[in-house]
Parts: structure tokens; sequence; C-alpha cells
């Protein structure tokens, strides 16, 4: 059934055998400035295509007959370059993900915000999202499989977390990285945007832990000249600074309401505004987040918002603590010792069997990142070529979080990873509460109840 098509607007193709969804994306495309032609099933959508010039194709996945997946196929060999967006039920993810890979620009999961499909429809139709080679037309050859071993990837649980970062990396789907700190989170992101289509573009991390509350704002949106006292020339923010490539949100727990909200926005719109302007730039960068927090408790209590955590976590990736994959270990102190032992211009230091077993027995509340420092600094301290028990220098771990974790599969609470913020935070201060205060975005007053309630010792430390 066709509806007006009145040139020279843009034509849109819209497929689904719900009649509901039909009417409201031809209500939203049509206020949109677009003429849409809808079709209840894929084959008369194909149909359609035979006898009109169409400029963009919106399908749903799941339909009776050949179904989404069928036409989606058959549009990505007959017209390799007519762009399609696949509609997908929430739960539905992995089947989306796959026609990503069989040739659709992108994929909205039901229900979707008008809004943001129009967003979507503009930056497809002005060129902003760059269309792949179709791959049944001709195969792309698509990144090489990750080096598994590289990654001490022998665990099932970081096997399947590869699998997972396979499928996902090629698509521009959210991803939120959840793990203990040190576990590997910046690095996992890294890898998805190494094997997407926006490789050779940016890839901007933006600390929103250690940056003070105060200045994330200008950070992430930028700002004009003289919006604010040290405004003194306009300055684009890293949100800006990451079109065409991906934006790593790292410690997202952190933000302040605020600035949650601005986030929210920018993730709906796709579209920011400098501090102290009024233009809207649109920008198209794929977005993950990482977080050692567990947002979802942080909704339930309040401090997170819940519409921002759906929007983030339209895949989510769990990267397990080391403590829970100790197979892991050897393959990734193995790799330490080679690449530390040549940057200080040694043979490949060797490790003993009772070294080996002391770091298999070790807990690592810092995880790799703490396996790493120990062996740095194992290699420096050997003798002869040799890493004894004794140039291991493990520090004894304070009782809450060594109970915690010996607790094998049990996340860490909120206190605790917020006690670990803490400590990180006053580490690096230096032991000042006030300097950490503002490492974290907090009050002094905040961070001096907080040291009290979790029994930290600063003047011990310091
Ligand atoms: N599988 C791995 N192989 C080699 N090095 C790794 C691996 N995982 C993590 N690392 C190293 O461990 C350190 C910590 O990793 P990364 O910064 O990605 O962790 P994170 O989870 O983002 O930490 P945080 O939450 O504190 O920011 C880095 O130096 C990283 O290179």
């Amino acid at each position: 059934m066709a509806r007006a098509a009145a040139t020279p607007k843009r034509t849109i193709l819209v497929v689904d055998d719900d009649e509901s969804i039909l009417e409201v994306l031809d209500a939203r495309l049509s206020a949109g400035g677009y003429a849409t032609l809808s079709a209840r099933s894929a084959e008369k959508g194909l149909e359609l295509l035979e006898r009109t010039p169409v400029d963009l194709v919106i399908s749903d996945m799941r339909m009776p007959g050949m179904g989404g997946k069928g036409l989606l196929e058959k549009v990505a060999t007959e017209r390799p370059n007519l762009p399609v967006i696949m509609l997908t039920a929430y739960g539905t993810i992995p089947d989306a993900v796959a026609s990503v890979k069989t040739g659709a620009v992108d994929y909205m999961t039901k229900p979707f915000e008008g809004e943001e499909l129009l967003a979507r429809v503009g930056s497809i139709l002005n060129g902003s999202v760059r269309i792949s080679a179709q791959p049944s037309a001709r195969p792309a050859p698509g990144p090489a499989p990750v080096d598994r071993r590289l990654w001490g990837g022998k665990s099932q649980s970081m096997k399947r977390l590869f699998d997972l970062i396979e499928k996902v990396a090629p698509t521009d789907v959210t991803v939120l990285i959840n793990g203990e700190s040190g576990t590997g989170k910046e690095k996992v992101s890294r890898i998805i945007h190494e094997r997407s289509h926006r490789a050779s573009g940016p890839f901007v991390v933006v600390d929103c832990g250690s940056t003070p509350a105060g200045l994330l704002e200008s950070e992430l949106f930028g700002h004009v000249k003289g919006s604010f006292t040290h405004a003194v020339r306009d300055k684009r923010g890293l949100i800006e600074e990451a079109s065409g490539g991906t934006l790593l949100l790292d410690e997202i727990g952190n933000i302040s309401s605020e600035m949650q909200t601005r986030l929210l926005r920018f993730l709906q719109e796709r579209t920011i505004r400098r501090i102290g302007d009024t233009k809207e730039i649109s920008i198209d960068c794929r977005v993950l987040a990482a977080t050692n927090a567990d947002l979802q408790a942080m909704v339930k209590e309040g401090s997170f918002r819940e519409d921002l955590y759906f929007r983030l976590k339209v895949i989510t990736m769990v990267v397990p603590p080391l403590r829970e994959r100790k197979e892991d270990i050897p393959a990734l102190t193995q790799r330490f010792v080679e690449a530390f032992s040549k940057a200080n211009g040694m043979p490949t230091v060797t490790i003993t069997d009772e070294a080996m077993q002391i770091l298999m027995d070790y807990s690592w509340p810092g995880n790799v990142r703490e396996l790493k420092h120990v062996i740095e600094a194992g290699v420096v301290l050997s003798s002869g070529g040799i890493m004894q028990p004794e140039d291991l220098h493990l520090e004894p771990m304070d009782e809450p979080i060594a109970a915690a974790a010996q607790e094998a599969g049990a996340a860490l609470s909120l206190d605790e990873s917020e006690k670990r913020a803490i400590l990180r935070a006053l580490e690096q201060s230096n032991w000042v509460q006030k300097d950490a205060a503002d490492v974290l975005g907090i009050s002094r007053r905040a961070i001096h109840y907080k040291v009290k309630k979790y029994g930290i010792d600063v003047h011990r430390r310091r």
C-alpha cells in the first residue's frame, strides 16, 4: 500500500506486519519531512522496491514469510547501496547484530523513540553514517580475529567475552562494560573500536571519574569564548573530538545528575551544544561506557537515571575479576615477563614454579593492572635471569576486601567499590583529602565523612 510520495522528498519504505507500527512510523516520518511507503510483509516490500524509487528501508526483523532477514539479504545483493535499518524487539539483539553483519546500516530496538529514529534516518540519508561494502555482493575480509592468547583468554569466561566482542564490535550498538578496577575494561573498549568500521576514526576516552565535576561539562561538550571566566577561546569538547570514531565514557557511575541528564539528551538526539552556544552540532560517534560501580543498584537507590542506564546497556559486557579466572594468570604473566624483560634490555626472565604458585594463590584485588605491576617489579628484582618468590611484592590485603575477594563470583557491593574509588583517589592525591575530594568531584565534608565511614587511616598511609 503506497502513501504520498511527493518528490523531491526522500522516500522511506517501512515494512512491518504490525499495522499500528506502520501508522506510528508513517506519522513520525511524515512529520520529519519524508515521504513514506509501507508494506505488511517482506514480499510486498520487495514488490514496491521493484516499482518505486526508495532512499531508505526500515524493516521489522520478525515477520511471517521471508521475514526481515530475507528482505535484508535480497536488498544486500540486489541493491547494495540502499540503506536498511532493522527494527527488533527487545531480547532479539543477537538477530539484530547478525543483520548488521549482513549489510543493514543500523538497527533499533522496539520500543524506540521517534526523535532518535529521525536522527538516525537523518544521519544515514545525509551521509554522515558510512554504508559499508555489502558483504553478500563481495565479502569483505573483515578484521582478523582477536588474538586470544595475547589476552590470556584461556578461561571460559574470557572466551565468552571474546565471542561477544567479535559479534558486537562491527555494529554501532552502545555497550556498557562492567568490571572491577584493573580488569581491562578500557582494553576491551579499544578492541571494540579497532574491530569496528570506525577503526580509522578517533578513539576518545573521557575519564568521568577523575575529571572534577565542574570541568566535565566543558570537557565533554566544549565551550565558546567568553562563556565563563576562563573560556578565552572556543574549544571543541571530547564528544565532538570523537566524531567518526568511538567515545568511551569511563567511570560513568561517577557523574553528577546534571551530567546524566545532558548525556542522556546527547544519546537520544545525537546532537550537542557547546557551553554558551546556541547552535546544535550533530555528532556521529559510537558510544561505549565503562564502570566498576553497580549501576543497577544505583538506579534502585535513585542516584543513577534509569533511562540513561537503559540507553547505555543495550549490550552489557562483564570483564571478570582475575581471581575468578586464575587459568589466565600463567599466560598473562608470561606476556608481562617477556615485555618487561625486553623493556629492561634483559633476556627473558624465567619464573620459578614456586613463584608461579604464589601468583596463582593470590586473590588480585587490583586485577590485571596489579599483576602487571608486580611482574614489572619482579623482573627488575630478579637475579641471574630467575624470578623467585621473594621477588614478588604482593600487597597484604585489607580485611574486608580480602573477604570479598575470596567470595568467588560475588559482585562487589556498592560500598566496597566506593571505598576502592576513594582509596584510589587518595593514593593519587598523596593522601591529601581535599585533593582527593577534587579528584572525585565531591565536597571536602563528603570525603571526611567517607574516610571515617570506611575506617581509612589516612595518616598511617601518608
Ligand atoms: N588481557 C590483558 N592483557 C594484557 N594487559 C592487560 C589485559 N587486561 C588488562 N591489561 C592491562 O592492565 C591495565 C589495566 O587495564 P584497563 O585500564 O583496561 O582496566 P580498567 O578495567 O579500565 O581499569 P579502571 O577501572 O581502573 O579504569 C592496563 O595496563 C592494561 O594494559
